[in-house]
């Protein structure tokens, strides 16, 4: 598949049209929507059953009242109330049982007079001529001269333990308005009033094509180059979300043909989403496929927005059909931007507000001027003290919009936004709900065994990676309950500690080992101590190394190896400026060839199928803010982190408590 395309593309770079034309985001909207028939698109009947998550299509006014009787709502007798003033424990007031057992669902035969009363059930139907029911635990029977009589021993009042008829609902009464989303509570109250099929809306049937050679459906093996296809699940649980059905049409490779026969297909359904292939390069195809479509066909290609810019909206004879950019991020957001109140118009529902909340920036953010960039953040803090991070995995990632709580606008005229800068997030969940245990700073897959046993005991935890350094400064912030971090003084070759400020407490965490890493085999580097066999990558000028990005202490090591077999500075080794921030993307780029050597832990050498000469262990420690020791979630996971199990699950991840040293 990878082969095919690059052939393909090496031909036809030179012949790719260049530009888009970009127009902002209002004007795409309003040419967008000038095309579109915003009304649901038709109606069904359904029965109750089936009726969860539809959008109803009809008001309804109840045909009885609920309850259609006089109830009593307590097991006891029904009397008149009149007959029981004065009733008191000491003082009680005698009636005559009249012969009837009055059970739910039965119509009484008694009608009760002064002098009487009739045992009634919970949700049995009041007789004629009582009005108020007394609790059983108020009442004895008792037996004299040959007779027997209900003793009161508390007063009622006219109305007592009744609820009338009609309380609840009373006949004719609007219970469900048209465009009300049915959720089990609304399904409760139509079936109360003896509802078994309702009118909905249809669901507007949204196709959802994916695009791309490289793209493969999950659950079939990954060749090197190439994606699983996450535009396509994503898209559809959001359709299904919104009220539509997705008619899922898989993924289709760059050729033209296929994707026009998809593209047909497609049509029967009432919207058209397609992901990938919408900038103008050479392998980029479905807006060729989609310029094709008139009346009027492309009304906007291109739109000054960060992420989604090369987004594609077309609509056909009233139909919308939009070519979402292949990105993960770019695709949800310019489909929840653009798409999704078409979605939700053609299902009847109403417009959705999002609701926002004031936060403030920590970090600097340098934004692309001219285009509106929507930037995802995650929320920390409390109060009125949140601290919106940016996630900053760019377009491609596709955790981002899952672990964002929402996202902040920087207009087109803004290219810094300095730390400390107010800004106003708007929510992807309706609600932000604080978590038990907030961490960020550096990711480490040992950490995520603790906080795994953390989330099985019931704890909700929000986690941010955002690297050693800036999890620090969180932490002195108190913006966080715990930062993972691994810093390297170069002064004085001590892990950690040199950072660490009043505020903040250390936690020692576990030891990880740094090593050389390199595929199995290679002679330059097997069994050779490490400034060796640097020395051997650098007299070698095939050689290729992977650096790490500065400021991470792993970089530091780097750095020192190097100097140790005698790199130049000013000509420092091929790769030297291919920064990964990972040791994951080491090992990666080691395995697959883009590299020959690295520095990375040896958990991650393992998994990577890579041989790994030691170099020295480093401590994965915690920071904590003094002020926040306290708090249940910190206290638990620092029992945990002392625990025999973890210590045991740790080592068997190739950690090594730091107790143990
Ligand atoms: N020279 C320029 N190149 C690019 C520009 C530009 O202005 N000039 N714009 C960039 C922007 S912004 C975006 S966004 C992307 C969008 O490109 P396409 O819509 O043509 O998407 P593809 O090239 O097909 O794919 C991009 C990327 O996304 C992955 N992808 C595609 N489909 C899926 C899927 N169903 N599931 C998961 N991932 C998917 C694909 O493999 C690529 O990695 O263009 C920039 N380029
Ligand atoms: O604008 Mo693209 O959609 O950033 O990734």
């Amino acid at each position: 598949m990878a082969e095919s395309r690059r052939s393909d593309s090496a031909g036809e770079a030179s012949r790719q049209r260049q530009f888009l034309n970009v127009v902002s985001r209002q004007e795409a909207t309003s040419r967008f929507r000038q095309h579109l028939h915003l009304e649901p698109v038709g109606a069904e009947d359904v029965s109750l059953s089936e009726a969860r998550h539809r959008v109803l299509a009809e008001d309804i006014r109840s045909p009885v009242d609920v309850p259609a009787f006089d109830r009593s709502n307590v097991d006891g007798f029904a009397m008149v109330a009149a007959d029981t003033f004065g009733a008191q424990e000491e003082a009680p007031v005698r009636v005559r049982p009249a012969g009837e057992v009055i059970a739910p669902g039965v119509f009484p035969e008694t009608a009760v007079r002064h002098g009487q009363a009739v045992a009634i059930a919970t949700g049995g139907m009041l007789p004629r001529g009582a009005d108020c029911v007394v609790m059983i635990e108020h009442t004895d029977l008792v037996e004299q001269d040959g007779e027997t009589w209900v003793e009161i021993s508390r007063s009622a009042v006219p109305g007592q333990f009744v609820t009338f008829a009609g309380t609840d609902v009373a006949n004719g009464e609007a219970v469900a308005w048209t465009g009300q989303l049915l959720s089990s509570r609304e399904i409760g109250v139509l079936a109360a009033i003896g509802r078994e099929r309702v009118r909905v809306y249809r669901r507007p049937r949204v196709a959802v094509i994916s695009t791309g050679d490289e793209i493969v459906p999950p659950g079939q093996p990954l060749p090197t180059g190439c994606v699983y296809d996450s535009n396509a699940a994503i898209l559809s649980a959001a359709v299904e979300e919104l009220g539509g059905e997705p008619v899922p049409h898989g993924s289709i490779p760059d050729n033209e043909e296929e994707l026009q026969q998809a593209l047909e297909k497609a049509m029967t359904c009432d919207v058209v989403v397609l992901s990938g292939g919408t900038s103008k390069g050479a392998g980029d195809l479905s807006y060729r496929v989609v310029e094709r479509l008139g009346n009027p066909g492309i009304v906007a290609h291109g739109v000054a927005l960060k992420p989604g810019k090369p987004v594609c909206l077309a609509v056909t004879d009233g139909k919308p059909v939009v070519i979402l950019p292949g990105f993960p991020t770019s695709a949800i957001f310019t489909f929840h931007e653009f798409v999704a109140p078409v979605i939700r118009a053609l299902a009847g529902l109403p417009i959705e507000e999002r609701p926002s909340i004031k936060a403030t920036l920590p970090v600097r953010v340098n934004s692309d001027r001219g285009r509106l960039e929507y930037l995802l953040v995650g929320l920390v803090g409390g109060g009125n003290q949140l601290a919106a991070y940016p996630m900053g995995k760019g377009s491609g990632s596709v955790t981002t919009f899952s672990l964002a709580d929402g996202f902040i606008r920087i207009d087109e005229q803004t290219e810094i936004v300095e730390p400390g800068a107010e800004v106003t997030v708007t929510l992807l969940d309706r609600e932000m709900k604080p978590a038990d245990l907030v961490v960020i700073g550096s990711h480490c897959v040992g950490l995520d065994t603790i906080l795994g046993r953390l989330r099985r005991e019931g704890l909700t935890i929000k986690t941010m990676h955002v690297g050693s350094l800036a999890g620090l400064n969180a932490a002195r912030r108190g913006e966080c309950d715990l930062a993972g971090m691994h810093l390297l003084d170069p002064g004085t070759g001590e892990y950690n500690r040199p950072f660490v400020t009043d505020e903040l407490e250390l936690v020692q965490g576990y030891r990880r080992l740094q090593c050389l890493v390199f595929r199995p085999g290679d002679g330059r580097f097997e069994s050779k101590p490490p400034v060796e066999a640097v020395k051997r990558a650098l007299a070698d000028s095939d050689c290729m190394m992977i650096n790490r990005n500065s400021g991470s202490g792993t970089r530091a090591l780097i750095d020192r190896l190097l100097e140790d077999a005698g790199a130049s500075r000013d000509q420092p080794p091929p790769g030297y400026g291919i920064q990964a921030k990972s040791h994951n993307a080491v090992a990666a780029a080691v395995r697959q060839g883009r590299a020959d050597w690295g520095v990375a832990i040896d958990r991650v050498a393992n998994d990577y199928g890579l041989a790994a000469t030691p170099l020295q262990d480093e401590h994965y420690d915690f920071v904590i803010p003094r002020e926040r020791r306290g708090r249940p979630a910190v206290q638990r996971f620092r029992e945990l982190l002392d625990s025999p199990a973890v210590k045991q699950e740790l080592s068997s991840l190739g950690f090594r408590p730091a107790a143990a040293q």
